[in-house]
């Protein structure tokens, strides 16, 4: 049996996102440089695995996922010894799904994209400030997320880590680049991302590949108007 393919580059926060689920698995894969900035992902080749020509692919023997969470939620049904990570009961689930549509609708396309797209494909140098805005709206967001359950709620949907908490770290492990995060601000989410930091093998799945994005952002961003 051949091995999992996953197609990506390390500044993209999904990719990353991917990386700690199959990390999380113990899973072998192939990783496969889909070098954006040259326009790789425009290929005939790959528009035909992706039509949506976004990082990152999944090929599974033939089978083609894209979208961060898709991919996460597959891998985590077909390949996990145990649903800890994505849970199978209805309400926990729920609330899974709630915080990675919260990721991809609000923190990645709200806030890295919405940075990301004039900065790296139209060359824009200044940010406008309602964009910085966003990013602590978002932070206020997942402070209260983190309240939800316990006084002492470890990760986003509770006491156990989920496929959530990976998709989530990935933009905001970036966006602390951009908006840093006040520990007496927003204690449950400094705790919280210290708490991720920890988790083996994060800094080759997400730190390094976290820290490439912002390097961009600052290679690039002159001035926030
Ligand atoms: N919601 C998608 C977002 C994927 C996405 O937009 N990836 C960016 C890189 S971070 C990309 O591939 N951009 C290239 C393009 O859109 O052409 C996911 O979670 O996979």
């Amino acid at each position: 049996m051949g091995k999992l393919v996953l197609y990506g580059v390390e500044a993209s926060p999904p990719v990353r996102a991917c990386k700690l689920t199959l990390n999380a698995l113990g899973l072998q894969y192939e990783y496969r440089l889909v070098n954006l900035l040259a326009g790789d992902q425009f290929n005939k080749e790959y528009t035909l695995k992706n039509p949506q020509h976004t990082v990152p692919v999944l090929d599974d023997h033939g089978k083609y996922i894209w979208d961060s969470h898709a991919i996460m939620a597959y891998l985590v049904r077909k390949y996990a010894k145990s649903d800890e990570l994505y849970p199978k009961d209805f309400h926990k689930r729920a609330v899974v799904d709630q915080r990675l549509h919260f990721e991809s609708g609000v923190i990645f396309q709200g806030c890295i994209r919405n940075i990301a797209h004039p900065v790296f494909r139209l060359n824009e140098t200044e940010v406008p400030r309602a964009k910085i805005d966003a990013i602590y709206e978002v932070y206020a967001f997942l402070e209260a997320f983190l309240g939800t359950t316990t006084a002492a709620q470890k990760y986003l949907c509770g006491n156990s880590l989920t496929i959530a908490d990976y998709s989530v770290v990935s933009s905001v492990s970036s966006l602390v680049g951009l908006a840093a995060i006040e520990q007496d601000k927003y204690p449950k989410l400094s705790g919280w991302l210290e708490r991720m930091e920890q988790l083996p093998d994060y800094q080759s799945n997400n730190g390094n590949g976290a820290q490439m994005l912002i390097d961009m952002f600052s290679a690039k961003i002159t001035k926030i108007v």
